[in-house]
């Protein structure tokens, strides 16, 4: 037995390198072509093959063994129970900071998942379809706070992601466009009892107020990007530059007066405001505390590449 100051701290994650997580993808097969991947990427991210190969199929693998486990565990319910207990959606949310590389992890997860033969049909939805309009993120004196918790609604989140795992067959939910920088009204997007389901947003992992659910409760599996801040910020100011040539061009683009009006010294210092002045307050007073909550963290280095994992013991 251990004892005294120097005693190892009890820890409750396996923590694997990138050699050590690479390793257990063992005969998974790739079931993506660079140029598949080529779709799947979000701007300024440098993801490639070798990354899928070493990072992305253990972690399909992993996910697969714990739906078919969960498959198992419904048995034995059905048994206790005397009856059939019918299969709902296998629920994987992932969080994480503004610019961490959220979509391209969920993205490509659905797509690699799919491609499993026990299931399918796998749906990715994001949580800025529960934004408030820009209506009413005003009304409330919130435009600044864009991605923090109270520019939700929560509980409409919560009532779908309810709905699902309780296996309705349809549930619509809004649609955001980054584009507009605002929910698009009459737009939905229909979820249809999926074998998986994905939850992507960098507050899914948020604790509920006490005495209510919160949307973590309902995972069964969840995953958290993680990087250091220092780096995600300048992963941000970035891609703020690439979007101001590309996205922010189209004049229906929110930001499209900024594409022209401000110059490089003008668009670094607003990029520098408004990661210090919202996502970085987000990502330390809200985002980082609830990624012990994770199953999975995958932390990334200053060149995005995967280099540690941490897996929740079981
Ligand atoms: N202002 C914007 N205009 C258009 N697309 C954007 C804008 N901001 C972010 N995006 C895109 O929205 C997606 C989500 O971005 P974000 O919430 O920062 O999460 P992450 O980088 O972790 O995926 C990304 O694909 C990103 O490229
Ligand atoms: C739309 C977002 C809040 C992310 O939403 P999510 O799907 O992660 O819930 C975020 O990408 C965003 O636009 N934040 C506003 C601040 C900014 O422009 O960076």
């Amino acid at each position: 037995m251990t004892s005294g100051w120097d005693a190892p701290v009890p820890n409750p994650y396996v923590e694997l390198s990138r050699d050590e997580w690479r390793g257990l993808r063992e005969n998974t097969p790739l079931p993506l072509t660079p140029g598949e991947l080529e779709a799947l990427r979000g701007l300024k991210d440098p993801i490639d093959i070798a990354e899928v190969e070493e990072v992305y199929l253990p972690l399909s693998r992993l996910l697969n063994l714990f739906f078919q486990s969960d498959g198992r565990l419904r048995d034995t319910v059905s048994a206790f129970l005397g009856g059939e207990v019918p299969p709902t959606p296998f629920i994987i949310g992932v969080a994480g900071s503004v610019a961490v590389g959220k979509s391209t992890t969920s993205r490509l997860l659905r797509t690699l998942l799919a491609r499993w033969p026990e299931h399918p049909a796998v749906e990715l939805v994001t949580s800025d379809s529960f934004l408030y309009p820009n209506s009413v993120l005003s009304e409330r004196g919130l435009m600044d706070r864009k991605g923090f918790p109270e520019s939700y609604d929560r509980q409409a989140l919560v009532r779908f992601v309810s709905a699902i795992k309780s296996g309705v067959d349809e549930y619509a939910i809004p649609v955001y466009s980054h584009l507009e920088y605002d929910v698009v009204p009459d737009a939905t997007q229909t979820v249809r009892r999926p074998d998986i389901l994905i939850v992507e947003g960098l507050n899914v992992l948020q604790a509920p107020p006490a005495g209510s659910l919160g949307v973590a409760d309902f995972f069964d599996f969840s995953i958290y990007v993680d990087a250091r801040v220092e780096d995600i910020r300048q992963w941000f100011i970035d891609r703020l530059f690439a979007l101001r040539r590309t996205v922010f061009t189209d004049p229906r683009s929110y930001f499209h007066k900024y594409a022209h009006a401000l110059d490089e010294d003008e668009t670094a210092a607003f990029a520098q405001r408004v990661w210090r002045d919202v996502n970085e307050i987000n990502l330390v007073s809200n985002i980082l505390p609830t990624r012990s909550r994770a199953t999975l963290v995958l932390h990334k280095d200053r060149d995005h590449a995967v280099q540690r994992v941490r897996l929740r013991r079981i």
